[in-house]
């Protein structure tokens, strides 16, 4: 799947692109460097976006397996994480893309690392530059904290972030759990399957995102379309709506994006691409992507989830039809991110298995 037309191989020219990190709320104009040429790529449609209450009958294995085939996307709720924490969450979010720019770059991202301040790491496979901004965090935040708010005492922000990325864990944990079940996979295939995948397990990044008010929303782009590498994300999104879902009908119908209105209280979950190879391609990632608005300045945080970075996930269950023989070789969630930073949309046809290959990796259908 190619999530987005546009997409091009293009490396930005050079790391002192001179808009690479331009003051996005000052800017009265769109620039060359940003505007995006298509973005109507596909309709954008309504569709309501599937609601699942864990702390209701929706969170039915039966009702969870319809979501996942035909949406890989649905919100959250019931889930316990408090509200008065997910608005600590957002502040906290704001408070620190509100700094000025040079504060911000004393934490950015090295380019060879995870965490940190910058531009979407996904910018490299495009010709323009997009509407926002990103602070990924892998671990604990304090050094970054120490160097964003060098006089003031950053237990604020680091406790709001463990906090929020602990009770995440135990929300990925369950449905991640509940997704399994709902495969009707035999005792053993389960027993397979919930290796590495148990929420004592479960690791992840948070990434923060910013998306700040634009002169002119139909020539730009927040974050341009793609699928997370993860199992699942859980995604919090702030009242201001921006998050879009790509949706089929079938493999063959016409493509269309669905938004997704923010619902207060709510989590998005985001089926990611090692879902897709665990689940044989039952439950595949779903494409997304974040569009900006004129008026209000939208923040987002990602709660990016996948097993151990060295654990080697292999496919359970049957392919998924109808395509015939969709299998995965094993791959570990550490090595799947080298690839999707080197093939981008292309890294999960990367590790398919061909049909006539298949030996113990694969699956035989
Ligand atoms: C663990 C990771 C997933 C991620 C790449 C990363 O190393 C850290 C940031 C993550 C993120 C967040 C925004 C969208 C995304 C595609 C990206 O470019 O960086 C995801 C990556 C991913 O899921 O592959
Ligand atoms: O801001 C959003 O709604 C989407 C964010 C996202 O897709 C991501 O962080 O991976
Ligand atoms: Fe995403």
């Amino acid at each position: 799947m190619n999530p987005n037309p546009t997409t091009t191989t293009f490396m930005l020219s050079s790391p002192s692109e001179p808009h690479q990190h331009l003051e996005l709320e000052s800017v009265r104009e769109v620039p060359d460097s940003h505007a995006w040429p298509a973005l109507d790529d596909h309709p954008t449609v309504y569709e309501p976006v599937p609601v699942v209450d864990l702390a209701g009958p929706d969170a039915s294995v039966a009702h969870l397996a319809r979501v996942c085939e035909s949406w890989g996307a649905f919100q959250v709720t019931g889930h316990g994480i408090r509200s008065d924490l997910l608005e600590r969450l957002e502040s906290e979010t704001r408070r620190l893309f509100a700094l000025p720019m040079d504060q911000k770059l004393k934490a950015a991202r090295p380019s060879n690392g995870i965490s940190g301040y910058g531009l979407a790491r996904i910018s490299c496979f495009f010709s323009k530059l997009m509407w926002s901004e990103g602070f990924t965090i892998s671990g604990s935040p304090l050094d970054h904290a120490l160097k964003l708010w060098p006089d003031a005492n950053p237990s604020r922000f680091c406790d709001v972030m463990q906090e929020c990325s602990d009770e995440m864990k135990q929300v990925a944990g369950r449905v991640v759990r509940l997704m399994l079940l709902s495969m009707g996979l035999t005792p053993e295939e389960m027993k397979r399957a919930e290796e590495g995948t148990r929420v004592d397990q479960l690791s992840a990044v948070l990434q923060l995102n910013s998306y700040p008010p634009c002169p002119d929303p139909n020539r730009a782009m927040g974050l341009a379309a793609h699928t997370d590498s993860s199992l699942v994300t859980l995604l919090f999104q702030s009242g201001t709506s921006g998050l879009q879902l790509l949706r089929r009908q079938d493999q063959h119908g016409p493509a269309r994006w669905v938004t997704v209105p923010p619902r207060p209280g709510a989590l998005i979950v985001l089926a990611g691409d090692l879902l897709q190879i665990l689940t044989n391609g039952r439950y595949k990632s779903v494409a997304h992507r974040a569009v900006v608005n004129r008026n209000h300045h939208r923040v987002s945080v990602a709660y990016i989830c996948g097993p151990p970075p060295h654990h080697k996930l292999s496919p359970v269950g049957k392919p998924a039809s109808p395509a015939p023989c969709l299998a995965y070789r094993a791959v570990s969630w550490a090595d799947y991110l080298g690839l999707k930073a080197e093939l981008f949309d292309k890294a999960l046809a990367s590790i398919m298995v061909a049909e006539d290959s298949r030996g113990d990796e694969g699956i035989c259908c």
